[in-house]
């Protein structure tokens, strides 16, 4: 069975089929399970009196330039605008630019509150004189989206700002305070394939994460699996946010009215979709594979860049996400915040391979167990029990 990305068109081979699946009570996670189900349930509601409305409405305004920023530099990306970073993994103008914008907008909204941001950039390449033509190119992208997006009453940002706004984003992060957590393109192979990738910045509050945006410029605005990206009606571009005890909504980047989403209410698993990295260097492709055969899912995956696999997921467009990165990579709390918290206030639930709910209050990595598995109340007994399984059959065949 090959793999589907949402680049075509995808149909299901197997409509799902409401009944109801054993609760496996007998199965040791199942307690490590509703555990993570349940602290988040208490999370949402010890929240339900605080809120987060203004620094929300903040996130969403930069996300929104920060995707406009992108959109421009995909158009016409030139090899000139890519460049490699000490861990070889590449960086475009777009990633530095979406990153000071961010940072900038974040900052200016809140003059009186102390600023902390953890993202994935830092201006180390950028401060070389070979570089000074990216630079540029950098600052005035950033100037630009400002101008054109109706903020004509900002003066222009110099070199130097735009180096410190991306510099803002070194914190720690951390247990205590509050931290902007942000990616400033994740997936970015994707972007520069011309594919699926994200703008997600969440906010920490004493270690939770309590808001979450994420901006897809390439989503398409209906189900990945109907989508025809050679119909002309067929229309991309979302924007994700959820507050802590609020939901999720979705609404088009260019500002449709938000609409609350939910995630699948699957509980078959031979209907279930599932999610993995479109690239196999970030997530084992056979491990999923072995993993969702043994659940009984029959149909291909759906191979997708960044988190828009969780946007994708928290409107029901599939039901399950694996992600199992080699052994050894530590993930990056700015990956998975954002999509975390569309998630989770969907109604679905995040954890790692053995259960665990996700633990963002560390630094600026998760350190997890193993990998991130992502499904409905409903099936995630069933998907854990898979993994665990899967995971013991790896570690023999390793050894012998
Ligand atoms: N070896 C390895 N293993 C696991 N993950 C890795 C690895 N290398 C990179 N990364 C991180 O993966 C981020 C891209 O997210 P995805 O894996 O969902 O996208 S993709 O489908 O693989 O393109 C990507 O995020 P961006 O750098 O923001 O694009 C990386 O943080
Ligand atoms: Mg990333
Ligand atoms: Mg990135
Ligand atoms: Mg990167």
């Amino acid at each position: 069975m090959g793999a589907s990305t949402v680049r075509a068109p995808l149909t299901r081979g197997v409509f799902s089929i409401y009944c109801s699946y054993p609760r496996l009570k007998s199965n040791p996670l199942y307690f490590s399970v509703s555990l993570a189900s349940s602290v988040q349930q208490v999370r949402r509601a010890a929240a339900a009196s605080m809120s987060y409305d203004k620094q929300l409405a903040a996130a969403k305004k930069a996300a929104f330039l920060a995707a406009r920023l992108c959109q421009k530099v995909q158009k016409a990306l030139l090899q000139s605008d890519i460049q490699s970073k000490s861990d070889k993994s590449p960086v475009t103008v777009a990633d530095y630019g979406s990153q000071a914008l961010v940072s900038f907008i974040l900052e200016k909204e809140f003059p009186s509150m102390p600023f902390s941001l953890v993202a994935e950039e830092d201006s180390e390449d950028l401060r070389r004189e070979e570089t000074r033509g990216t630079l540029v190119r950098i600052k005035e992208l950033v100037n630009d989206t400002l101008a054109s997006n109706g903020m004509n009453d900002i003066s222009p940002l110099s070199e130097e700002d735009v180096l410190d706004a991306i510099d803002r984003g070194k914190s720690e992060g951390g247990p205590h305070g509050q931290h902007w957590v942000l990616d400033p393109i994740d997936g970015t192979k994707g972007f520069m394939r011309g594919d699926q990738y994200a703008i997600a910045l969440a906010l920490l509050d004493e270690g939770k994460v309590v808001l979450g945006v994420l901006a897809c410029p390439n989503l398409p605005l209906t189900s990945v699996t109907s989508y025809d990206r050679h119909n002309s009606q067929d229309k991309v571009g979302c924007l994700y946010f959820a507050q802590l005890g609020a939901g999720t909504f979705m609404q088009s980047i260019d500002g449709s009215p938000p609409r609350k989403v939910h995630v699948s209410a699957t509980t078959n698993p031979e209907g279930a979709l599932f999610f993995e990295s479109f690239e196999a260097a970030h997530s084992s492709h056979d491990l999923s594979s072995l993993i969702v055969k043994k659940m009984g899912v029959k149909t291909p995956p759906v191979r997708m860049d960044s988190q828009a696999k969780y946007g994708a997921l928290s409107r029901g467009d599939g039901e399950i996400y694996l992600r199992f990165p080699r052994e050894g990579y530590r993930e990056k709390i700015w990956d998975h915040a954002a999509g975390y918290m569309v998630v989770a206030e969907a109604g679905g639930i995040v954890t790692d391979a053995a259960g665990n709910p996700l633990n963002f209050s560390r630094g600026r990595y998760l350190d997890l167990d193993t990998g991130i598995i992502v499904t409905n109340q409903k099936l995630m007994p069933a998907l854990s029990k898979a993994v665990v399984e899967s995971l013991k059959e790896r570690a023999s065949s390793l050894q012998s």
